[in-house]
């Protein structure tokens, strides 16, 4: 299999709730965040030009997620913050690099690549230089 890549760095505040130590307090992070496409080669020989991977999924963090508060809608905060707050991001998921992954390859990328013919197959969320969450698509059979 081919694939193209490219990476986009956002800056993020956020909280784990339910964390069991510092990761439940306010704070925030350098996300590095990674896209791996996957599909058949164009004419030209691209999976897919590295720039549509910007236009599409790189462009989306940097207007929706970039310098914004990550919040899952259940925690008790949620309602506090964005009352003072009102650009918070209230997300369906409390916001640990897993779930932030996952959601970037299940649910934002189908959304973003249609009618490219290409999907995301690997998506790495890095919270520091050290630690990162990678969501993949195994192959089938
Ligand atoms: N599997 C996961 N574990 C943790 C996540 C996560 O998303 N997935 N998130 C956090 C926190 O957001 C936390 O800020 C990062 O934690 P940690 O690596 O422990 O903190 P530091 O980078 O400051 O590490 P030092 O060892 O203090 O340098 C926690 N866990």
């Amino acid at each position: 299999m081919i694939t193209a890549s490219r990476y986009h760095d956002i800056s993020c505040g956020h909280r784990v709730c339910g964390h069991e130590t510092k990761c439940r307090h306010l704070h925030g992070h350098n996300y590095r965040i990674t896209f791996e496409c996957a599909g058949d080669l164009d004419h030209v020989g691209r999976v897919i030009d590295f720039s549509v991977i910007k236009e599409k999924l790189c462009m989306w963090l940097e207007n929706e997620w970039d310098h914004h508060f990550l919040l899952w809608e259940e925690d008790p905060m949620a309602s506090a913050l964005t009352e003072i707050d009102p650009t918070v991001v209230l997300l369906p998921f409390n916001p640990t690099a897993e779930n932030m992954a996952t959601y970037l390859a299940e649910t934002l990328a189908p959304k973003q690549l249609e009618g490219t013919g290409v999907r995301v197959v690997r998506c790495t969320v890095e919270e520091t230089r050290k630690c990162q969450a990678e969501w993949k698509l195994f192959p089938v059979g």
